[in-house]
């Protein structure tokens, strides 16, 4: 079989260091570019173990991405940047499969929302997709199960890893700033708050604060329900929609944000639950896998027809 040829433009950053080692081992898939202006002409085997032998980081304009014709592009750039990419090759007039990692589209009817636990037959076939943002996709996982039963806005606390912030320098990945300390930031209105909400089309109420620890997530999330439930029914529910996912860990257990990190896996746990209708329950996952890297590989393999985990090595 023909392997796919599938481009990563943004590759230097965190999310596209994650990504090259799972393209690498993709069976189907033939890393045909990996974009950075930075580290442009530089061997990426001298900056990823995994990389493979013989492929360079380049310089690639939107222009020149259109021309290359690849079958996928994958879009690991900052907010903004991403869209540049896709108005290039639109007017050149190409088809490829676009994964686009940045917020740049999840709002875009057009677009196809790349969560497979919800959307995974939207997904598959789809040209254009919009990867989820990394506290979106926890957010939603835990909450889905129980949206029919929500009385008022979740409210979720949510703690980052400073890859998180990229690496752009900014007071959120700044080891000083962060040094024995917890940053809250966007108090209202961050941009997964509106995300989560319009997926779900339920409010839910946001607070993120990035923690001195490099990568991983926890979110503890509390809502008020239209009635009350035992801590196995609520974890029951939960098993009832994503019992079978294979990313999807299901646990009474709180889970702990270390136990995710390095993993493809998102830990759903905790369910505590009141007789007056209180849920409380806990997600944790790397921000940079299935927070990114790990679902953007499982969009592509669904967009190409290849089967979801390809690449990903569980
Ligand atoms: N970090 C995370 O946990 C998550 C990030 N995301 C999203 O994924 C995207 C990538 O994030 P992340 O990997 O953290 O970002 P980084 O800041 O780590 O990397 C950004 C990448 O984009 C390239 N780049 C930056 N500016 C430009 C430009 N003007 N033109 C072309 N290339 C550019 C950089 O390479 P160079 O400068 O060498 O060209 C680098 O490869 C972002 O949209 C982010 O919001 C989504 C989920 C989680
Ligand atoms: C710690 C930190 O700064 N995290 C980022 C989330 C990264 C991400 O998923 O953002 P996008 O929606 O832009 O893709 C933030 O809060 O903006």
């Amino acid at each position: 079989m023909q392997k796919k040829r599938v481009g990563l433009i943004g590759a230097r950053g965190h999310t596209g260091a994650q990504l090259i080692p799972m393209l690498a081992r993709h069976p189907g898939i033939e890393l045909a570019c990996v974009s950075s202006r930075e580290l442009d002409g530089e061997a990426v085997v001298d900056h990823i173990p995994d990389a493979p032998a013989g492929l360079n980081f380049q310089a690639l304009t939107p222009e020149d991405v259109a021309a290359l014709k690849l079958d996928a592009v994958i879009l690991a750039l900052p907010n903004g940047v991403a869209s540049r990419f896709v108005e290039a090759i639109d007017r050149a007039g190409e088809d490829p499969i676009i994964i686009d990692l940045s917020a740049d589209r999840r709002f875009d009817a057009d677009w196809t929302y790349g969560l497979p636990e919800r959307n995974r037959d939207l997904i598959t076939g789809a040209r254009c997709i919009a990867n989820p943002g990394c506290y979106a996709t926890g957010m939603q996982l835990a909450l889905l199960p129980f949206v029919d039963l929500l009385a008022s806005a979740p409210r979720i606390f949510g703690v980052s890893g400073y890859s998180g912030a990229g690496t752009t320098p900014s007071p959120k990945n700044d080891p000083e700033v962060l040094r024995d300390n917890i940053l809250p930031y966007a108090l209202t209105g961050h941009i997964h708050e509106r995300e989560v909400s319009h997926q779900l089309e339920h409010p839910v109420v946001f607070m993120p604060h990035v923690a001195p620890f490099f990568r991983g997530i926890t979110l503890t999330i509390t809502c008020e329900l239209t009635r009350a439930l035992s801590p196995t029914e609520a974890l029951e529910r939960a098993r009832a929609s994503f019992g079978n996912e294979a990313l999807i860990t299901l646990s009474q257990d709180i889970p702990l944000v270390r136990d995710a990190a390095y993993t493809h896996r998102v830990n759903i746990g905790g369910f505590a639950t009141t007789d007056e209708g209180r849920l409380t329950l806990v997600a944790t996952l790397d921000n940079l896998l299935k927070g990114a890297a790990t679902q953007a590989m499982q969009n592509l393999n669904l967009a190409m027809g290849f089967n979801e985990l390809e690449g990903i090595s569980l």
